[in-house]
């Protein structure tokens, strides 16, 4: 079998490669007046201008050609066609599926069509939401909810945490939703303090239904509503979950009828567009939510059919693998220049790192080249009195990707024209930095003297070069919103499937479980102590002792 470095037009990129050099990107805008209008996309109410990269249009040439060679174009058929690629697990990987209001047969594996589950899932969700809005289900007082306590973590978290986050303006009036996911009781507890369990719903997501954390912080949420009078007969009123494994939810005293079924053919970091995203729809509406799962569909139309070169997805991730293995990139940033999508970092950090930190390909063969990047990033202009200036004068390249909607949920005056400017001004800073001929001009002009000019002048050098994308949208609605994190989903794909990985399993984080769960054993003297290694034995003692 070749490998993806034995490919040609992988060689033909590593050629390419010592010609950049000596590129200026500076240069090339100066050079080439069409630059910016052909090396942008608009597809799916988003417009995605890459023109800022490390870029020629013969290196888009030969990337898009790697692609093809590496089988990009059946491998992303095969995903929307439901065949078993997450290889490991023997699974269909069908997120795409649950938003897809076109077919009307998509099948797994194993032959079972999915969209008449899918369709009474959202019929049912859609059902729900009106009923807990209209004040039909209740608590035990017959007093309608007003608070709602999401508990999940990882994907069964981000999702619905990041997109309600987004989407505030579009807010139901008169419910209020908190997010527990981490299992220090902190974080429980500070949510229990601002709800009154008679008014308060608990909608625990879990996939598989034995997370720790999540069935922890749920039991404890049960233990306080039962002490601060909710009946017991009644949590099946106040709790509801969303889970593939129903017969658990039910045991655990959720009715039948309030557990909404989730599958093995939707990974966690995918889910959002499942029944997980049951917070989304309770906090801005089932309307809302569909329009969501329009936006990402849209996003997978474009996916599926534009070509390479036209292909957001496609670029977004071709461009991710250039500077990973052709230019040593070891981290990505993502900048949300918009309040709204203080979040997404965090959500595309775990689809991406849970997805692409592999170091074997498909078949177990360990891998030669870097694969998923650390994906970091935060809110617009914060950043840029923080970490841009690791962007602008470190030591290493790291990519961007700036994030802006064109219009304002909340334009006082002025605010949003220089929100704008800011974006625009880093991603201009970081293309064409300062010479050390403009720092000494610079500095010249304000008048300083010879020796200090040169004392200071390196200081003030900005390299350039340093690349970005910059992503639009109109505004910030459940469309674009769906639109953008398929982007992410599917631009993570297009890396993982050059990695050659199975970017749909996670056992990386399995050994942390198990061992977490020896550990509890120890502390809670359930097993002979010192059984660990002599540092871990150690700590274990000082927590016993509850001091250093
Ligand atoms: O939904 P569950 O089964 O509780 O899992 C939560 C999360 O834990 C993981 O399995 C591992 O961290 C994630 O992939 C998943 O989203």
């Amino acid at each position: 079998m070749t490998t993806l470095t034995q490919l040609s037009t992988w060689q033909q990129l590593q050629q390419q490669r010592t010609s950049y050099d000596k590129f200026s990107l500076r240069a090339s805008f100066t050079a080439d007046p069409g630059r910016a209008a052909r090396m942008s996309i608009k597809a799916a109410q988003l417009k995605l201008d890459f023109s800022k990269n490390l870029l020629t249009d013969d290196t888009l040439t030969t990337l898009c050609q790697l692609a093809r060679e590496a089988g990009l174009e059946p491998l992303r058929d095969a995903m929307f066609n439901g065949e078993a690629i997450n290889n490991t697990e023997g699974r269909a990987v069908l997120h795409t599926a649950l938003r897809n209001s076109q077919r009307s047969h998509i099948e797994t594996e194993t032959g079972s069509n999915v969209v008449p589950e899918i369709s009474a899932t959202l019929a049912k969700m859609k059902q729900f939401v009106a009923d807990v809005h209209q004040g039909v289900l209740t608590g035990y007082s017959n007093k309608a909810f007003t608070d709602i306590i999401a508990i999940g973590i990882g994907g069964s978290f981000l999702g619905p945490k990041v997109a309600t986050e987004a989407l505030r303006p579009y807010a139901q009036a008169g419910i209020k939703l908190h997010f527990v996911a981490n299992v220090d009781g902190t974080s429980l507890a500070e949510k229990l303090k601002r709800i009154d369990p008679e008014t308060t719903l608990v909608v625990m997501s879990s996939k598989s239904f034995s997370t720790q954390e999540t069935i922890t912080n749920t039991q404890s949420a049960r233990d306080h509503f039962i002490a601060n009078g909710v009946p017991i007969e009644a949590i099946g009123d106040h709790f509801v979950a969303i889970s593939s494994n129903v017969a658990a939810a039910v045991e655990f005293g959720m009715k039948a009828e309030n557990v909404f079924p989730m599958w093995d053919w939707v990974g966690g970091r995918y889910s959002l567009w499942s029944a997980i995203g049951l917070p989304i729809a309770l906090a801005v509406g089932f309307d809302h939510f569909e329009q969501l799962l329009r936006g990402a569909e849209a996003m997978d139309k474009h996916f599926c059919e534009a070509p390479l070169e036209q292909n957001m997805p496609a670029i977004m991730g071709l461009l991710s693998l250039w500077y990973s293995n052709f230019f040593g990139t070891q981290s990505q940033v993502l900048l949300s220049y918009d309040h709204y999508l203080r979040g997404l970092p965090a959500y595309v950090q775990q689809l991406d790192m849970e997805s692409n930190g592999k170091s074997v390909d498909k078949e177990g063969n360990p891998i030669e080249y870097h694969t998923g990047p650390v994906i970091w990033g935060g809110e617009g202009t914060n950043g840029q009195h923080a970490y841009h200036q690791l962007l602008h004068q470190g030591t290493g390249i790291i990519p961007a990707d700036f994030i802006l909607p064109l219009q304002s949920h909340n334009p006082i005056a002025g605010h949003h024209n220089m929100l704008a400017a800011n974006c625009f001004g880093q991603t201009q800073a970081l293309m064409q930095g300062k010479t050390l001929a403009e720092a000494r001009a610079e500095l010249a002009g304000q008048g300083l003297a010879e020796e200090e000019l040169e004392r200071l002048a390196r200081h003030k050098v900005m390299p350039g070069n340093r690349p970005s994308n910059t992503l639009l949208m109109d505004k910030l609605t459940p469309f674009t919103l769906g639109s953008l994190i398929a982007l992410y989903e599917h631009r993570t794909f297009v890396q993982g499937a050059l990695w050659g990985i199975n970017s749909f399993d996670q056992w990386g984080v399995e050994l942390g479980k198990a061992l977490g769960n020896g550990v509890l054993a120890e502390i809670e003297a359930k097993t002979q102590p010192n059984q660990l290694d002599e540092s871990t034995n150690l700590l274990v003692a000082a927590l016993r002792q509850g001091h250093i």
